[in-house]
């Protein structure tokens, strides 16, 4: 069935596991998530980015909201699976209207960039129009560094889970994506890949609510591989570890977005597949490895963070 994120990650936090949010631009993408929560029995949050609204609209985010909630609806209403559709990193009003009028479970402001003060009064705002809506809220506090689709974070700020105590009290947000020490993309660690379970534990303790991991992509080395075996140049390329994820998550992540992971493993198995069948041109055929290394990557991932079994 179609739910709200909420339903879904507040049963994440009842019985402490991660839920991954995978981002898709396509139909494809959806097909797959959907096969590996069907494969998996896990619960799943659908993430489209504001491009990906535009992208899917060709030009226009309104259209393309319509048509992500009518496919992501087509397939939650006969899949025994609980499915929610999330705008990720919302940073426009015009956007996350459009995402709430269209129908989609939940929203994220991204007011991150700008000053604490200036964040929760936009957040507040947003909260106010969504929930009147029956729409649950995300919200982003720190920095990550790295690429976020539209803007760019030079450094990493992290949380400070004081401030994180007051933000949720004032804006009575439903969930919070604390930014922890990691970042967007393929290249989120110049040294060993850490980050701050204290700071994750302390946040947890003041806002007792579902977290957000963001840049939680664990960069798998066996695609990257594949990928440049078949001429991708990924080199340097570094994610977060299970482990790492396993603990975050029990320090109190709910919800792990996950972008960067499903485009290597798509890209590794288009390449793999193209390479070696020259003569295939049938769109139905040649997106095979891409298809199976994807779904695979999620069904793993599904067993990293816990949500197998837990639809
Ligand atoms: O936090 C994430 C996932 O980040 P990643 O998959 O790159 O680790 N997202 O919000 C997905 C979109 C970010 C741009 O790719
Ligand atoms: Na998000
Ligand atoms: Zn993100």
């Amino acid at each position: 069935p179609y739910v709200d994120t909420k339903v879904i990650l507040e049963n994440a936090d009842k019985h402490g596991y991660g839920v991954p949010a995978l981002n898709i631009n396509n139909l494809e993408f959806l097909h797959y998530i959907i096969e590996a929560g069907i494969k998996m029995n896990s619960p799943v949050i659908i993430e489209t980015s504001q491009g990906a609204m535009k992208y899917a609209g060709n030009g226009d985010f309104r259209k393309g909201a319509e048509i992500f909630v009518k496919m992501v609806r087509t397939f939650a209403d006969e899949a025994n699976i609980p499915v929610a559709l999330h705008l990720d990193h919302g940073k426009s009003f015009e956007y996350i209207v459009a995402a709430i009028k269209a129908g989609y479970s939940s929203v994220m402001i991204d007011a991150s960039e700008h000053p604490f003060e200036e964040n929760m009064k936009i957040t507040k705002e947003i909260v106010k129009i969504a929930h009147a809506a029956g729409v649950s809220v995300e919200a982003e506090l720190g920095q990550l560094a790295g690429i976020e689709d539209e803007a760019v974070a030079a450094e990493n700020v992290l949380v400070d889970p004081e401030e994180a105590k007051i933000f949720v009290e004032e804006t009575d947000v439903d969930f919070l994506a604390p930014a922890v020490g990691t970042s967007h993309g393929a290249f989120k660690f110049k040294g060993a890949a850490k980050i701050d379970y204290d700071r994750i534990k302390k946040v947890k303790e003041y806002v007792k609510r579902p977290l957000v991991l963001h840049g939680a992509s664990s960069v798998v080395p066996e695609f990257v591989e594949i990928a440049e075996k078949h001429g991708a140049d990924f080199g340097g390329a570094k994610g977060v570890p299970a482990e790492i994820l396993k603990e975050a998550v029990k320090c109190g992540i709910n919800k792990v977005n996950t972008d960067t992971d499903l485009r290597i493993a798509f890209v590794a198995g288009l390449r793999e597949f193209l390479n070696g069948n020259p003569k295939e041109f049938d769109p139905r055929k040649y997106f095979k490895l891409a298809r199976e290394y994807t779904i695979k990557v999620i069904t793993d991932r599904m067993e990293v963070l816990g949500s197998a079994g837990k639809a």
